[in-house]
């Protein structure tokens, strides 16, 4: 993993950097939203230092290189011995080159390592007196930290009495379990509050968060233990011999909850390889650990070994953390778009400005509710978080509210089912289509009997709807052999409108076959491709023999698309056996099928239809504008019908291909191209006059 720097030109840039870090920081440490990711915010730190390296006379007094939490946490309880940070490396190289260089310190290899996961929380220390828990310090700025003693009892894993009478000071990391973090949002959404972030945000808050209306559980995992100043047992003197895995031995002893509880820690190591071995299993685990990590500390497990590497003034020399990519990342929410899964459920999914996440690039992440929009108060446009770790699905935690330009729009909830024009069932968080698992079923019948398609008239989606509820539909080809009987027994059926819709879908069995294949719904055939397909092979049975290279012998059809076509074909044999069955039309009215023996000779033209005849014959045609005259009543995909039927092959854009512009009026950019093109144009009239055999 590389590691980015902040470029910083001059003593003004690095004014500015040097501000925007110590706000941010403060932000993070308090609990808030930061504007900035920690790769964002590490990038930029990591940009003061080098500016600072090169202009050491010019170092700001707030700088946050150096420093424990970069200077942004301070409190007024002074630690015994001074919390500090970790030194981080990225790569297997680096790590390497740190135990090369804490061997020099020590004199030799250290004996052994003990291997822990990083966990994302905040360091607490919990002094112990005589067993009793009396006082509980954050890590502040290293030297002295703030007094959250009110926390005490809100944090499972840190008892109030220790298995013995011993005065000792535990330090670990408080931290949310991802169940604690769901349940901590719940309970502050019930208090009219806005949702954490994420675990690592509300565990801040929570801890720091005095005279709340309520208490949510957080968890600790001890990693350090120690003797406080003036005490003197049995334990105080023992504690500064032991290894640090014995001095987690001795706390779980104790009755305190440390790292070695978890699974994937408490390892002792004895050579780099090994280690290596453990942090690329751990890093492996990370999805599915219950609590965040962001990356493997490693220690030198030996206390003499400890000493000899000593301590530096922002982190010890015999302790350093392996970082793991950031699983967070800032970007912005463009689109929000709703999508109806196999049971009716509509989840909102965001669409977003890509960013890359450990090696991926995200364009998209799920929003979870529509509850939970208006919760966070997302807007479109907005800066957003979003999480993604290992294959779990990329979510978009929260908005970075105070990086708004007032630009942001609301999101807009669908009013109707989005995929069926149903109605939705709002009654729960997650909304559903009131079809449920129908809904598919009375998308694809709606599309199939649209005007496009079949064009059977009286059957709009409410309709469809009807037929579905009452189990009298369960495919398309069920519509046509649906009875009078059955028709008249529906709600708000009369007898005309019985007859008429039999009638509409009597005519609907004679449409041509391409709008038959085009109410099929195969992705990727809709009004155009369906034509250009049932002109190619003239009958269903052809279409159905033809494998994915000859489908490709259609015009638009590439390697990708044939081969999906034809599964999807197959997929859909029962249903279009059973419309032949019912006595829908499967061929197409006009063209010559194409002929079995130029098949077998395999001249390579074998499927081809026969050369289209017509006015329009070899001629591609583009239709823009208002169509007027004998034209005025046809939608355009009648005109395109027409063009087609007049041998022509119609185009829904200007290219230099195009031979023919129909130009009606307000025809705007398409007939300013042909033009520049000079590509001939055309009025309706004329072209009606042109094509004046084939108009209906
Ligand atoms: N997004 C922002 O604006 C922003 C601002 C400031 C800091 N940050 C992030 O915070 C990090 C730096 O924070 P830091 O200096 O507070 O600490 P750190 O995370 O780099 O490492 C030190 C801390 O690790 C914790 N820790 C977890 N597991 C441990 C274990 N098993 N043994 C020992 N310690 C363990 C301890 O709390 C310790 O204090 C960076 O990743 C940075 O990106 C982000
Ligand atoms: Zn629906």
């Amino acid at each position: 993993m590389t590691t980015p720097v902040a470029q910083i030109v001059d003593a003004a840039a690095y004014a500015q950097a040097v501000e925007e870090a110590v706000k941010a920081a403060a932000a993070y440490y308090a609990g808030g939203t930061s504007p900035l990711d920690d790769d964002a915010y590490d990038r930029l730190v990591r940009g003061i230092a080098v500016w600072e390296a090169d202009h050491p006379d010019q170092v700001l007094p707030e700088s946050p290189t150096g420093k424990v939490a970069g200077g942004a946490a301070e409190g007024d309880v002074p630690h015994t011995v001074a919390m500090l940070s970790l030194d981080n490396v990225f790569s297997p190289e680096q790590f390497a080159a740190w135990t090369a260089s804490l061997a020099r310190r020590i004199g030799h290899e250290a004996e052994r390592f003990s291997v822990e996961p990083k966990l994302d929380g905040l360091a607490v220390a919990a002094r112990y007196t005589q067993g009793r828990l009396t006082r509980l310090i954050t890590r502040g700025d290293g030297t002295a930290g703030e007094d959250v003693s009110h926390a005490m009892g809100t944090i499972e894993g840190l008892p109030d009495e220790l298995a013995e009478p011993v005065t000792v000071e535990v330090r670990g990391e408080v931290l949310m379990t991802t169940a604690q973090f769901e349940h901590a949002n719940e309970v502050r959404i019930a208090h009219g509050g806005q949702p954490f972030a994420n675990p690592r945000n509300a565990a801040a808050g929570t801890l720091r968060a005095k005279d709340r209306a309520y208490t949510v559980p957080m968890t600790f995992f001890g990693y350090g233990l120690l003797p406080l100043p003036d005490t003197e047992d049995a334990l105080t003197e023992r504690l500064g011999t032991l290894a640090h895995s014995e001095l987690m031995t001795q706390a779980a002893e104790l009755g305190v909850n440390t790292t070695a509880t978890t699974r994937v820690s408490g390892v002792t190591a004895v050579s780099t390889d090994e280690v290596l071995t453990r942090i690329k299993e751990i890093a492996a685990l990370r999805a599915e650990l219950p609590f965040g990590i962001d990356g493997i500390v490693v220690k030198a497990d030996l206390a003499a070994d400890q000493q000899a590497a000593g301590f530096g003034s922002r982190a010890p020399r015999w302790a350093i953390a392996y970082k793991l990519p950031a699983v967070e990342k800032i970007t912005r929410l463009l689109e929000v778009e709703w999508n109806v899964g196999r049971t009716g459920i509509i989840a909102p999914r965001g669409v977003l400005e890509p960013v890359e996440i450990d090696g991926s690039t995200i364009t998209y992440a799920t929003l979870h509710n529509p509850a939970d929009i208006t919760r966070r108060d997302l807007r479109l446009g907005d800066h957003v978080m979003v999480h993604r770790a290992g294959d779990v699905i990329p979510r978009v935690e929260a908005p970075v509210a105070h990086l708004r330009t007032g630009d942001e729009k609301p999101i807009e909830f669908p009013q109707v089912c989005p995929r069926c024009g149903s109605m939705i069932d709002t009654s729960q968080e997650r909304w559903r289509c009131e079809q449920g698992r129908n809904c598919h079923l009375v998308a694809s019948l709606s599309y199939a009997a649209g005007r496009d398609q079949l064009d059977v008239e009286g059957l709009g989606a409410t309709r469809v709807i009807q037929l579905v509820e009452a189990g009298l539909v369960t495919d398309l080809a069920d519509l046509f052999t649906l009875t009078r009987d059955q028709l008249l027994s529906l709600e708000r059926m009369g007898a005309t409108s019985t007859d008429n819709l039999l009638a509409a879908l009597a005519a609907a069995k004679t449409q041509p076959l391409s709008r038959v294949l085009c109410a099929l719904g195969v992705r990727g055939t809709g009004r155009s491709m369906s034509r250009r397909i049932a002109r190619h092979f003239a009958t269903m049975d052809n279409i159905r023999a033809a494998d994915a290279e000859a489908l490709q012998q259609v015009e638009g059809i590439g390697a990708e698309k044939a081969p999906s076509i034809v599964a999807e074909l197959a997929e859909l044999a029962p249903l279009i056996d059973k419309l032949a069955a019912a006595g829908v039309n499967m061929s197409e009215p006009g063209v010559t099928p194409p002929s079995e023996t130029t098949t077998d000779t395999g001249t390579g033209s074998a499927t081809a239809s026969a050369p289209a005849a017509g006015p329009l014959a070899g001629m591609t045609v583009v239709v823009t504008g208002a169509m007027t005259g004998p034209l005025e009543q046809l939608s355009r995909n009648q005109m395109n019908e027409l063009i087609e039927r007049a041998g022509g092959r119609s185009s829904s854009s200007v290219s230099k291909k195009t031979t023919l512009v129909v130009a009606g009026d307000n025809a705007g950019s398409k007939r300013a191209k042909a033009e520049d093109l000079g590509i001939r144009l055309a009025t309706p009239d004329e072209f009606a006059t042109l094509v004046a055999d084939y108009l209906g």
